[in-house]
């Protein structure tokens, strides 16, 4: 599904009237008997049946004026309050204003003062207060009308975006209604999708309004991934699959300390379908990292006792990379100035796909030109808001303000694909695209959860996906694994090994095997 800023929607809008001749009025009206539809299937049994319709001068106030017609000829009482002067609506939500009996709209250009004992009268309330033409903070009047909608206790649904959301952003201007279900129109909305707004959106229902496919297919947005997007992007095994053809991965992982964020990445890429899968340690870990995995295969590295990686394992590194699929580089590796040292070399000579996370980023911080220096290879980094931010050169929420802008430019200056960690991660690629992952929860605010993802996103790597695939089904598959256990384990004292085990659940949730005599 392609989600896209409310200002790429207006320009479609205008593309579907002016190139493809679908008047403007029969837009709003398909926008508002979507709504009416849900209103009617959600709330029509109720043996009262009040829909309170708040609108504002706009055109989300017209899908509003609809409702409230279409609702009233289907038996419901749908006064509609209106805070605006009738002759401030304009264009089709005048011609639409215009088609109400005058006793249904209630106009109050001084405020909603009074209108409470109707609010909360109401079996619902419509909120088609502002919908993509919001273009500053909310105040005054419209504050007011949102404080009221989200006091009244009755169920709100929010017509396109809840009021006050930000549909480029997914940001809350001032304040915002949170809604029951929302009701969009054509795509979703970025508002829709990113928090804090998708938080606020209650049940989101994108609603066929006749959108044509070309006008469809030529806006610029990015893809959300949810489970049939990337059940579109798996390959389940065919039946005829070898080890040889899962891939091998070779991570490069842990030092003294932190030898569980080496077992889980290459624990992880194992249980993410990896053929095979061996792990570069720090010649003094090999004994534990030998207990903490067992499929996996270990190479210990370095002068004897050595509890960190350094620079003069480069070569034997490259010489194991030479006979892998894909690399992974940075879970718990710390930031000894050799090691360090060791990432910028493995940068410049590295030929193999690479996944780089966690202090393989922190290496590169201060100086990203370092990711352009092995050309022509795939490079993926992993980095949470606080890595992004380094990298970067600007600040955590610098980076929150702006999590796709911020990813896309990095992801394009850098030629990387990269992954933005965080609720709703943001994949980029470097030739501007974006995803948006739609799995995912509270849970995984826990540590390990990163090299698990890492693990996972270099296993997809070695199969041979192409890199936006796999960062797409890397960030899915993590999130979903974690979403399979919320039932049974809630969402405090879920671990990152917890999700590690539930990932060859999440991955057969998206397609089963592939019967090769019956099925290429
Ligand atoms: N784009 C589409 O494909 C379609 C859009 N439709 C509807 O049209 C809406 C967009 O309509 P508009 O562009 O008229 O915009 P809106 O109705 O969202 O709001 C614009 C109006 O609100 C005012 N405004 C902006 N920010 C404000 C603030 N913070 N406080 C108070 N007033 C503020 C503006 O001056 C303007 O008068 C969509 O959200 C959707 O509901 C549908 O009718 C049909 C199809
Ligand atoms: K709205």
């Amino acid at each position: 599904m392609k989600v896209v800023s409310g200002q790429v929607m207006q320009l479609m809008d205008r593309r579907a009237i002016g190139e493809f001749g679908v008047p403007g009025v029969e837009l709003m009206e398909r926008a508002g008997r979507s709504c009416a539809d849900v209103i009617e299937e959600a709330f029509g049994e109720r043996e009262a049946r009040r829909a309170v319709i708040v609108a504002g001068k706009g055109n989300n106030g017209g899908d509003g004026f609809v409702i409230s017609r279409l609702l009233a000829e289907r038996g419901w009482e749908a006064p509609v309050l209106l805070l605006a002067a009738p002759e401030a609506v304009s264009g089709d939500a005048a011609a639409n204003l215009a088609r109400l009996a005058p006793a249904t709209v209630k106009s109050l250009p001084q405020g909603v003062a009074g209108a409470e004992t109707l609010l909360k009268s109401a079996t619902v309330i419509v909120d088609a207060l502002l919908g993509t033409g919001m273009n500053s903070e909310v105040s005054g009047i419209y504050g007011e009308a949102i404080d009221l909608i989200n006091a009244a206790g009755v169920p709100v649904v929010s017509v396109d975006i809840p009021s006050g959301v930000d549909s480029a952003s997914g940001k809350v201007l001032g304040r915002a209604v949170r809604a029951d279900i929302t009701v969009t129109f054509a795509l979703a909305k970025l508002g829709n999708i990113l928090y804090p707004g998708a938080g606020l959106c209650g049940r989101l229902v994108v609603a066929d309004i006749g959108m044509p496919d070309a006008v469809v297919a030529g806006a610029e947005g990015a893809e959300y991934v949810d489970a049939a997007a990337a059940a579109a992007l798996f390959r389940p095994r065919s039946a005829t699959a070898h080890k040889g053809s899962g891939g091998h991965c070779l991570i490069v992982a842990g030092s003294t300390g932190k030898t569980g964020a080496a077992a889980m990445a290459a624990n992880s890429a194992q249980r993410s379908g990896a053929g095979l899968v061996t792990l570069a340690v720090p010649a003094a870990l090999n004994p534990v990292l030998e207990q903490k995995t067992t499929e996996v295969m270990t190479i210990p590295t370095g002068p004897e006792g050595a509890g960190y990686l350094r620079a003069g394992s480069l070569a034997e590194i490259l010489a194991a990379a030479a006979v892998r699929d894909v690399v992974a580089l940075g879970p718990g590796i710390g930031t000894a100035p050799s090691t360090v040292y060791l990432v910028h070399s493995l940068l410049a000579a590295l030929d193999k796909p690479l996944v780089l996370d966690a202090d393989g980023l922190n290496a590169v911080a201060h100086n990203p030109e370092l990711l352009l220096a092995g050309s022509g290879r795939v490079t993926v980094l992993t980095p949470h808001p606080g890595e992004m931010a380094r990298l970067a050169g600007c600040s955590i929420p610098e980076v929150e303000a702006d999590r796709i802008g911020c990813a896309r430019a990095f992801a394009a200056k850098y030629r990387v694909h990269l992954i933005l960690k965080g609720a709703r991660s943001v994949i980029a690629a470097p030739d501007g695209s974006v995803a948006i992952n739609g799995s995912g929860n509270p849970g995984m605010a826990s540590g390990g959860m990163g090299d698990v993802l890492t693990g996972v996103v270099a296993a997809f790597l070695g199969q041979g996906y192409p890199p936006f695939a796999a960062c797409q089904l890397g960030a899915f598959v993590h999130g979903h694994a974690a979403d399979l256990l919320v039932e049974r384990l809630g969402t405090q004292g879920l671990n990152a090994s917890d999700v590690q085990e539930m990932l060859p659940v999440a991955l057969a949730s998206l397609g089963a095997p592939r019967n090769t005599a019956t099925n290429n």
